[in-house]
């Protein structure tokens, strides 16, 4: 952001108009913090491949870190397709966030597909089919294609109009764009329905940009570095002038999902079955049902692709959180998706011990079918000790910017060792607000000791919820 600062005059300025102030920095923006910011990784030593006692914004539960790392390195030699991992622990023990971070270690090429379990009993669409679209979304194809582009940093970008005679006003009849490359420049005359995407794409002069010679697709690389000290705050990617002539033929990387392309060739016009076709044909909206022949219909191009080496397929990780939500009929249609050559990776996430396994009578570990069970390979995370307790607070103040007072930070550190973690990561929000409507901005112990009155934690609700659950039974029971 460009922050314009109105220097105060040297009191030339008459009397008659208003006193020109210096225009102060907006006080830092408080975004919401995401409950796992402080996770970059799994934290893992180079050396031993072991995960480190601290590493990555990850405290403790170093077993379990370390299963994580080498199932990572497993998805990376692409043995892991269709094999289902289990994180099993008690609440708050860091399973969610163990997920994440194996998202972040995979890096953005790999697909990574959030979901909980409960989100598959949508009213619109099948059980089945909401996991099978999450199968595959977390299905990534690379394509590499050669392509002829015209590509350079935007030099002008003039719509040129024309007054239509049916007197609707004016539309545009065609598009200039000039292009600039360290070798060379070009100025295009393009179709006014190219012009709908470089606006989408918020196109201006100073881009650099791509634009597919034969489908006219727009792709903005980025800005010129040449603009880079333009900004304070780097708010935008920065690529260098392209070197070479303008027209060039040009290698492009494209990662897509499979249920993108399922989408995609589900869309009437366009040459069916062509997965580049399919793959430039991605940016309209597309309303239409999903059939199991049209996903075995791009299975095979697909497959065609791969073994062409145009396109390589990169399986990802569908994580599924609260597993214990899914029904039996849920389990039955995973058992055969899992067996199937494009499956994902699929992690599981459950707090629950022994449960009933929802559709049937019977109970089960974490309630899930043992049929299931056999075919996961199960990481267990522990409860934290209160050195843990008091590390993974440090890291959450410090991600969420507030500070403690010692005494303060002592009982926060005592309350999540005693009742449970995600209570006191849950306080250190209202505990600021204490503070800050006393005027200070480090939060006390009174601040804290506030909050733990004010807000219960689930053992004493619940034991609240029994002590008048018995009074009502004695009441009655009179
Ligand atoms: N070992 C850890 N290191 C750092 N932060 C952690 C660790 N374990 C948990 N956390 C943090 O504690 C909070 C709760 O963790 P998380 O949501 O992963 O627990 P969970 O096991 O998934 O809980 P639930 O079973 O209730 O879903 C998150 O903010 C998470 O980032």
């Amino acid at each position: 952001m460009d922050m314009e600062i109105d220097e105060p005059t040297n009191g030339t300025s008459s009397s008659r108009l208003a006193p020109i102030e210096e225009v102060k920095p907006t006080p830092k923006q408080i975004k919401r913090i995401a409950a796992h910011s402080h996770v970059k990784g799994l934290g893992i030593d180079p050396e031993t491949n072991e995960a480190l006692p601290e590493g990555a914004g990850f405290v403790g539960q170093i077993a379990a870190r370390t299963a994580a790392s080498i199932i990572v390195d497993m998805i990376r030699m692409k043995s892991m397709a269709g094999r289902a991992v289990l994180l099993a622990g008690p609440p708050a023990t860091g399973k969610t966030a163990i997920a994440l971070a194996m998202s972040h270690e995979l890096g953005d090429g790999v697909p990574f597909v959030p979901l909980v379990a409960s989100e598959v009993f949508s009213s619109e669409v099948k059980k089945t089919e909401v996991l099978m679209r999450s199968f595959r979304r977390a299905i990534g194809l690379r394509v590499k294609e050669t392509k002829d582009v015209y590509e350079g940093e935007v030099t002008e970008l003039t719509p040129v109009e024309t007054s239509e005679n049916s007197g609707l006003g004016k539309t545009i009849s065609h598009l200039l764009i000039g292009l600039k490359t360290a070798k060379g420049s070009k100025q295009l005359k393009l179709d006014p329905s190219i012009y709908d995407s470089i606006l989408k794409q918020r196109v201006e002069v100073g881009d650099v940009i791509y634009i597919e010679a034969n489908s006219g697709i727009v792709k903005r690389v980025g800005r010129c570095d040449v603009y880079a000290s333009e900004f304070d705050l780097e708010a935008d990617e920065f690529v260098p002038m392209p070197k070479g002539d303008v027209r060039k033929s040009k290698d492009i990387v494209q990662n897509v999902s499979l249920h993108d392309l399922d989408l995609a060739n589900s869309r009437p016009q366009g040459r069916q079955g062509d997965v580049t076709n399919i793959v430039s044909q991605l940016m309209a909206p597309k309303k239409t049902e999903v059939t199991d022949r049209l996903r075995s219909e791009i299975n095979k191009v697909v497959n065609e692709y791969i073994e062409s080496g145009v396109a390589e397929l990169m399986p990802g990780v569908l994580f599924i959180d609260e597993v214990h939500m899914l029904d039996v009929e849920c389990f039955t249609y995973l058992y055969r998706a899992l067996e199937s050559p494009m499956a994902p990776v699929v992690v599981f996430a459950t707090n629950r011990g022994t449960t009933t396994v929802r559709g049937l009578d019977d109970k089960a570990p974490h309630g899930i079918p043992p049929e299931m069970l056999d075919r996961l390979m199960i990481i267990p995370t522990m409860k934290y000790n209160e050195e843990d307790v008091r590390k993974i607070l440090a890291h959450r103040t410090e991600a969420e910017n507030v500070q403690f007072d010692e005494k303060a930070f002592d009982l926060l550190s005592r309350v999540g060792s005693e009742k449970s973690l995600r209570y006191a990561l849950q306080l250190i929000a209202p505990a600021r607000l204490c503070a800050q409507t006393c005027g200070r901005e480090i939060i006390d112990l009174v601040d804290v000791e506030r909050c733990t009155k004010l807000f219960m934690d689930r053992s004493e609700s619940l034991q609240k919820a029994e002590e008048a659950q018995k009074r009502l039974a004695e009441k009655n029971s009179k």
